[in-house]
């Protein structure tokens, strides 16, 4: 690290650097010891070496005022074994990106998402998700299928133009098929594919799980890729877009006639992008809610509180200000229950000079770990301890803290941090106002994660009564 000018770190193996060092399982635990021994900024060889920035303020002055250099992604091994280049929404590194990032945010927006439109839909799957929960008469209910429901169907609805009904499979079975690309994409033993893609013949003794991973991968592309030849033949061009690949098409026949391809509108991409955004914002909103559960029966005294809360007012967007308790309980969810054990990869796209006193060449590979931030002991009195009110100022109003950032910062930051966090309070306000929730058994269920790309709680099931 010296000799290169980089941060200092743990001393790297030949060949495998530090990859057995961070096992997949404890990856985030393990950056915090590394964080107490060499400070906010390191050096981890994974094996490529990677500058993995924890600390707030530096996150701030480097992810943030300098996000333009920081808003690189690398190429990988698994992208390319997965879709056979750099395409989609989360790994693109070329001039598309940013026309792809700012098309999808405008068709998001146009859809209704962050407005009326997105909260009506939400809304009227959410009563559905009542009626479900009421038919269990207070047994015991697990609640992740059920939420794989609702949320899946809420990205449907705005990828496709319409919703699935209940003893309709296919959200199901994209959501497992999609779980299986996940299990190990972002595991330090995948990276070393990208120095050494011959190890992928070594599958079994390392268990990468390849096989699986193209399986699940390539019933996906299938599935998309029919969607989208039937959506064809349907569509109007002359009609507003009412979804994502609606719009898509018709900006694609608009930049043909126009000869206008450079930004990568093609059938490919939108594949692509379709799956990134089912793959970002389907389990990632299902494990915060379930997140959100786990607390709620563990700690019933804030359950009393939201619910006071929620008797005196309306469950929607424009209201939040009028439930503080409810936001700040939120807020220690997203804290506490991050969901991407590690950050995703990004590179530096220019040189650059002065990253905390080191000088990181342009392709240098960086992990914006925010979640350190959020279980640092310097910002957070007592971390590991749920605990709403440390977001509620002396009169009671709730305090929105920038130190929590689960949806990350900068350029690359989270490109559906509006729906998810709409979903996330809708869902939680809807379920909380129409039963009061309860342990299944004498003893709540113990605050377990499980850890692979994503860090969620172990399965759990719970009560609800109606109130
Ligand atoms: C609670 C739910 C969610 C969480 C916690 C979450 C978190 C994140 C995080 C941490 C990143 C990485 C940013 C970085 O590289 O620094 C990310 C990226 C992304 N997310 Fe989300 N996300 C959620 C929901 C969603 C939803 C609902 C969508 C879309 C419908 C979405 C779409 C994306 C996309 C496309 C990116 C890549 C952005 C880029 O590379 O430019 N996410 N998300």
């Amino acid at each position: 690290n010296r000799l290169r000018g980089l941060p200092p770190g743990p001393t790297p193996w030949p060949f495998i650097g530090n990859t057995f060092q961070v096992p997949e399982d404890r990856i985030d635990l393990v950056i915090n010891e590394f964080k107490k021994k060499y400070g906010g900024i390191f050096t981890l060889w994974l094996p490529f070496p990677t500058v993995v920035i924890c600390d707030y303020d530096m996150l701030k002055r480097n992810i943030v005022k300098n996000g333009e250099a920081f808003s690189g992604r690398p190429d990988t091994f698994i992208m390319d074994m997965l879709v056979q280049g750099n395409y989609g929404l989360f790994f693109m590194e070329n001039n598309w990106w940013k026309a792809q990032r700012r098309f999808t945010t405008h068709i998001f927006r146009s859809l209704g998402v962050g407005q009326a439109g997105t909260q009506d839909t939400i809304a009227s799957l959410a009563s559905g998700l009542v009626e479900k929960i009421d038919e269990e008469k207070g047994d015991s209910i697990e609640l992740r299928p059920l939420l794989v429901h609702v949320v899946g169907n809420v990205i449907h609805k705005h990828i496709f133009g319409f919703t699935r009904e209940w003893d309709e499979t296919e959200i199901h079975d994209f959501h497992v098929a999609i779980n299986d690309v996940l299990e190990h994409f972002t595991s330090p033993k995948t990276q070393l594919l990208d120095a050494w893609p011959w190890l992928a013949y070594l599958d079994k003794p390392l268990a990468l799980g390849i096989p699986r991973t193209t399986r699940a991968n390539d019933a996906i592309i299938q599935n998309l890729e029919q969607a989208l030849a039937k959506h064809k033949s349907g569509i109007n061009y002359d009609e507003e877009p009412s979804s994502y690949m609606d719009g898509f098409l018709k900006e694609m026949k608009i930049r043909a006639a126009e000869n206008a391809l450079e930004d990568g509108f093609t059938e490919k991409q939108l594949i692509v992008a379709i799956y990134d955004l089912y793959s970002a914002g389907m389990e990632t909103i299902i494990i915060v809610l379930r997140f959100a559960f786990l607390y709620l029966v563990n700690h019933p005294e804030t359950q009393k509180k939201i619910h006071e809360e929620l008797d005196r007012h309306r469950v929607v967007m424009d209201d939040q200000k009028h439930l503080p308790y409810t936001c700040a309980f939120l807020q220690e969810v997203y804290r506490l229950g991050y969901v991407l054990p590690v950050n995703f990869l990004r590179c530096t796209l220019s040189d650059v000079e002065d990253c905390e006193g080191y000088r990181l060449n342009a392709g240098t590979r960086v992990i914006a770990q925010f979640q350190s931030v959020h279980v640092d002991k310097k910002h957070f009195a007592d971390p590991e301890h749920f605990n709403p009110d440390r977001f509620l100022n002396s009169k009671g109003e709730y305090v929105r803290d920038d130190r929590i950032s689960p949806f990350s910062m900068g350029k690359r930051s989270c490109l559906g941090e509006n729906l998810a966090r709409m979903e996330v309070f809708l869902y939680f306000c809807t379920l909380l106002q129409n039963f009061e929730w309860h342990t299944d058994g004498p003893r709540a269920p113990p605050i377990d994660v499980i850890t692979s790309s994503l860090r969620a709680p172990k399965r759990f099931t719970v009560r609800a009564t109606r109130r």
